[in-house]
C-alpha cells in the first residue's frame, strides 16, 4: 500500500548569524560553510523524510534574521505548520530576544489556534567554548512558553541537527492528531444531534 506524503512548512526565526542557513543546509545537504553570508528576505529547501511510517516533504523556510530585512521575512509567516525558534548558545541577546521572535511570529502568522501552536527550541553553536546560556535557562525558558521541546545543536559538527527537525515534524503530526481526534468527535456528537431533532420533530 503507497504512504500518504503530506507536506509540511516549518519556519526558521531568530537573531542574524545564530546559525538558521547553517543548520538547513546542513540538515537538507549536508554541508557547512564557516564564511556564510547574510540571508535577505527569505529561502527555502525541502527534504522527504519518513516519521513513524507516515512519508513527509518537510519545506524548511529560512528566513533573514537582521533587523533591517524585516518587511521581507514576515509576509511568509502565514501557513507554517511548526516555528524554530534559533538562538546562538554563545549569543546571550539572542537568547534574550526569543520572546520577541514568538511575538513577531504570533503577530504575522495569524495562526488559528494560537495556545496549541507547534515550536521548536534550538540552542546552536554548541561546539563553541564561550557559552553565554545555560542548558537549565533555556529549559526553563520552554518551560514556561508552552513546554516546548529543547535541542542544543551544531550545525557545524552535525549535532542534533536531524532530531530537532525531526522533533518539529514530530510537534505538527501530534497536534494534528488532536485536531483529527477532535473533529472525529465532533462528527459523533453530530450524529447524535441529528438522532435528537428527528426524534422531536418528524
Ligand atoms: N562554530 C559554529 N559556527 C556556526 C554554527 N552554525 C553557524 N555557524 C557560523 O555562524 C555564522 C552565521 O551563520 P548563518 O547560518 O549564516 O546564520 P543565520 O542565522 O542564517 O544569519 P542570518 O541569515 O543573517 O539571519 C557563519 O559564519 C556560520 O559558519 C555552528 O553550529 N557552530
Ligand atoms: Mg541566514
Amino acid at each position: 500500500m503507497s504512504k500518504k506524503n503530506v507536506l509540511l512548512k516549518v519556519i526558521l526565526l531568530g537573531d542574524g548569524g545564530v546559525g538558521k542557513s547553517s543548520l538547513m543546509n546542513r540538515y537538507v545537504a549536508d554541508r557547512f560553510d564557516s564564511q556564510s553570508f547574510h540571508t535577505i528576505g527569505v529561502e527555502f529547501l525541502n527534504r522527504v523524510l519518513e516519521v513513524d511510517e507516515r512519508l513527509v516533504t518537510l519545506q524548511i523556510w529560512d528566513t533573514a534574521g537582521q533587523e533591517r530585512f524585516k518587511s521581507l521575512r514576515t509576509p511568509f509567516y502565514r501557513g507554517a505548520d511548526c516555528c524554530l525558534l534559533t538562538f546562538a548558545v554563545n549569543d546571550l541577546q539572542s537568547f534574550q530576544n526569543l520572546g520577541c521572535w514568538k511575538k513577531e511570529f504570533m503577530y504575522y502568522s495569524d495562526v488559528k489556534d494560537p495556545e496549541r501552536f507547534p515550536f521548536v527550541v534550538l540552542g546552536n553553536k554548541v561546539d563553541m567554548e564561550q557559552r553565554k546560556v545555560g542548558v537549565e535557562e533555556a529549559r526553563a525558558w520552554c518551560e514556561e512558553n508552552g513546554c516546548c521541546p529543547y535541542f542544543e545543536t551544531s550545525a557545524k559538527d552535525d549535532t542534533n541537527v536531524t532530531a530537532a527537525f525531526e522533533a518539529a515534524v514530530r510537534e505538527v503530526l501530534a497536534a494534528e492528531d488532536q485536531i483529527d481526534h477532535a473533529l472525529l468527535s465532533s462528527t459523533i456528537d453530530l450524529h447524535g444531534n441529528r438522532k435528537t431533532s428527528r426524534s422531536s420533530c418528524c
